[in-house]
């Protein structure tokens, strides 16, 4: 007979709070890992460094509709469940969220979350409903289970700031905390999304990250940071790339910025190749 499974799934709110209320009780610290599911190992690191921080790890399993266009992928996004509470489990996750459309967007649902600062251009400029969506579901996950960290991948550099600003504006009382990004060997930057790629369009993805490394050392060193960039994104498009935006922005406020005077710098990328797109950041190491 198949093993029961450790890992608690609950599909509701009120499932998560009467669990979640039972460790409050015994003194347990909870993490939260939001994600939208197809677990890899980027999300993964998500977990074990929540470990590292609580007692209880929560990951919540959801496609949110309302961050997806209705010209985007929500309809093809890869979807695994099974798969992701095994891996989930063997992550020493305790609990999974993993709640339906109408339980998070009850029938009347009309509030959402306006946002300006680090949530401005890169994305917000190609997606334009994306942060709010982001920001509305992220919020709702935030109050339900109230937990004491909640942590979020580099990956999504801009996701990642606009979440620290929406906890520290909305008074929610969680540790935002961000985690390095999970690459393949050749540099590639895991994602759900990365399934989408042919194996042309595979061998072409690393490219992304070699053009973002090859201008943070070249900023670090001193260069121009407007020629550096302009270098980088002539070769993203070389490659094969449709770009949509490759930027140099200040890591926390993401406003522009023109050398390291202006402060810690990130560069941010995303370019679509054939029908999949993909995002990538590094940061611009400060030379002592
Ligand atoms: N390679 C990675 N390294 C570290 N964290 C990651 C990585 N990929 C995703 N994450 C983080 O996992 C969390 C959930 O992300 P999500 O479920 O959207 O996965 P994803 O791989 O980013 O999918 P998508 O292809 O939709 O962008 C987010 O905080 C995201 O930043
Ligand atoms: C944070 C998130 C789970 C909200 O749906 C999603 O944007 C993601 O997976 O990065
Ligand atoms: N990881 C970000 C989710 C999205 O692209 O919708």
């Amino acid at each position: 007979m198949a093993k029961p499974r450790a890992i608690r799934t609950a599909h509701t709110v009120a499932t998560l709070r009467a669990q979640i209320q039972q460790w409050r009780a015994a003194g347990e610290k909870i993490a939260l890992v939001p994600t939208m599911g197809a677990l890899h190992a980027g999300h993964v690191a998500l977990m074990t460094a929540a470990r590292e921080r609580a007692e209880r790890v929560i990951v919540t399993i959801f496609v949110n509709p309302t961050q997806f266009a209705p010209t985007e992928d929500l309809s093809r996004y890869p979807r695994t469940l099974e798969a992701d509470l095994v891996k989930a489990e063997a992550a020493g996750v305790d609990m999974a969220f993993v709640p339906d459309v109408a339980e998070m967007y009850p029938d009347g649902f009309c509030t959402t979350i306006t946002l300006t600062g680090p949530a401005l251009e890169l994305e917000t400029a190609f997606r334009p409903t994306h942060f709010t969506g982001v920001a509305t579901v992220v919020a709702k996950l935030l109050i339900q289970a109230l937990p004491d960290v909640a942590l979020f991948g580099e990956k999504d550099y801009q996701q990642l700031q606009v979440v620290k600003r929406l906890a520290r504006d909305l008074d929610l009382p969680v540790q935002i905390v961000g985690v390095p990004t999970v690459r393949e060997p050749d540099g590639l930057a895991l994602s759900s999304r990365n399934v989408y790629l042919s194996p042309a369009e595979r061998a072409t993805a690393t490219s992304l990250h070699r053009a973002l490394n090859a201008a943070a050392e070249r900023i670090a060193r001193g260069g121009q940071v407007e020629t550096a960039v302009e270098e980088a994104r002539a070769a993203v498009c070389a490659a094969g790339f449709q770009l949509d935006y490759l930027e140099a922005r200040h890591a926390e406020t993401l406003a522009p910025v023109d050398g390291p005077d202006d402060g810690p710098i990130r560069l941010l990328v995303a370019a679509r190749i054939g029908a999949t797109r993909l995002i990538d950041n590094v940061s611009v190491p400060t030379l002592t």
